[in-house]
């Protein structure tokens, strides 16, 4: 691979906004490969797909370079240079990296690899939580396992195509994608590609959906017909998978805090042909009141560590810290015990986060049920995915019935 001077500038500018400035990196991503329409798909992907290595492997590379925050332009270089030499990418003879150490950095590398924190990259706090909440074991296959790029899925929108069709319209634009077994609507693709540019995506065949996130509707066991409450709907990933499921019949009322991201979701049902869906913001505690026992079904997504989402949000791990991880178990302590309440008797509710911790999953499921809240609640089963047995992302799912 030869190196392209603007391309590294590019990606060097990036890591700058997100390391020093604390920008999110998917958005600053966004704004860098806007500035130059030249760029041809390869480019893209370079910028894109370096940037965030380096935000991944942040950590460990800057032990290898040597080199402490806040990194300045000739430390971004070094970390750069660590990237590539790792990667045995051939070194341009540019001042900004001329006199890179390879062979020490090879050496760092080895050594620094024994220890799991520097391996895996990541803070001391988040090394140590893991094993205290999944033990050595089971957390150095898991924090190894959400390291790993995520591979691309689409959930197939039933309301406007079937799989097949879908697969063959991605063909039509040079896309290859394959089923995956046990997800009924989820197609992988073969090779990574802005599939927001086709126009089987414009259409509303598909929204791109890890495979993990795809089981929660199936495990709402809603129908057509069922009068449906989506409480952390967001901008609608599940919501938009729930009217599929339910035919478009019936009525999903989704619900968020965010009033902008319950516009998003209009828009994305609009697309994706879904006429059953009604969109409340809770701005008070009326909203919720209003809709006591009401519902056949409730979904509580509740607001997570995304602990299990790693893989394709790298940034978390520098983002993320202890408190608020207590503070959001708090909330959906609290989300359980009022939502909950939307429930008809005999109804069944789903609770899921996108993470892997046991006391954001099924510890609140175990708590919420010894406390009055939940009592009259059973629960009926509950998944637990984590991303090292699977290859998607890490998640949870519990089904609770209502007592009749
Ligand atoms: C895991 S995300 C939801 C993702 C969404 N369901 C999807 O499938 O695309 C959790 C959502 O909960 C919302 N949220 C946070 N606190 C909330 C609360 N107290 N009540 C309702 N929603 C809340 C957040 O704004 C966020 O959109």
């Amino acid at each position: 691979m030869r190196l392209h001077r603007n391309l590294v500038f590019a990606t060097i500018d990036s890591l700058s906004e997100i390391f020093n400035e604390g920008k999110y990196a998917d958005k600053v991503i966004q704004g860098t490969l806007k500035r130059d329409k030249r760029w041809g798909s390869r480019d893209r992907s370079f910028i894109a797909e370096t940037t965030y290595d380096i935000v991944r492997w942040k950590r460990l590379y800057a032990e290898i370079a040597e080199v402490k925050e806040p990194f300045s332009r000739e430390n971004l270089f070094r970390l750069f240079a660590v990237w590539a030499t790792l990667r045995g990418i051939e070194l341009p003879d540019w001042k900004q990296i001329e006199d890179t150490p390879t062979r020490r950095i090879k050496g760092r590398f080895d050594a620094l690899s024994k220890i799991r924190k520097f391996r895996e990259s990541i803070p001391d706090w988040l090394d140590e939580l893991g094993v205290v909440e999944l033990g050595e074991d089971t957390w150095t296959k898991e924090i190894h396992a959400l390291n790993n790029l995520a591979p691309v899925i689409v959930r197939t929108n039933t309301l406007r195509t079937n799989k097949e069709n879908l697969k063959q319209e991605l063909l039509k634009e040079e896309i290859e994608a394959f089923p995956v077994k046990n997800y009924p609507e989820a197609l992988e693709l073969k090779e990574r590609a802005n599939v927001f540019r086709t126009k089987a995506f414009k259409d509303g065949f598909f929204e791109v959906q890890d495979a993990s996130s795809q089981l929660v509707a199936h495990f709402l066991e809603v129908e057509p017909g069922m009068r449906v409450v989506d409480t952390c709907a967001g901008a609608g990933g599940k919501t938009l998978h729930l009217a599929a499921l339910m035919e478009n019949k019936g009525q999903i009322i989704a619900l968020d805090i965010f009033g902008n991201k319950l516009k998003e979701l209009k828009r994305r049902a609009k697309r994706a042909g879904a006429h059953n869906i009604e969109t409340r913001e809770i701005d008070t505690t009326k909203v919720i009141k209003k809709l006591h026992n009401s519902a056949d079904r409730v979904l509580i997504d509740a607001p997570c560590s995304g602990l299990g989402v790693l893989s394709r949000n790298p940034d978390a791990k520098w983002k993320l810290e202890p408190e608020f991880i207590a503070k959001i178990k708090n909330t959906q302590a609290d989300i359980l015990n009022q939502y909950s309440k939307i429930l008809k008797p005999g109804g069944k509710m789903v609770y899921a986060t996108c993470s892997v911790l046991p006391s954001e999953n099924q510890e609140q499921v175990e708590n919420f049920l010894n406390r009055e809240e939940g009592k009259d609640f059973k629960l009926v089963k509950d998944q637990k995915i984590l991303s090292s047995d699977t290859g998607y992302d890490g998640f949870y799912m519990a089904l609770l019935e209502l007592k009749k």
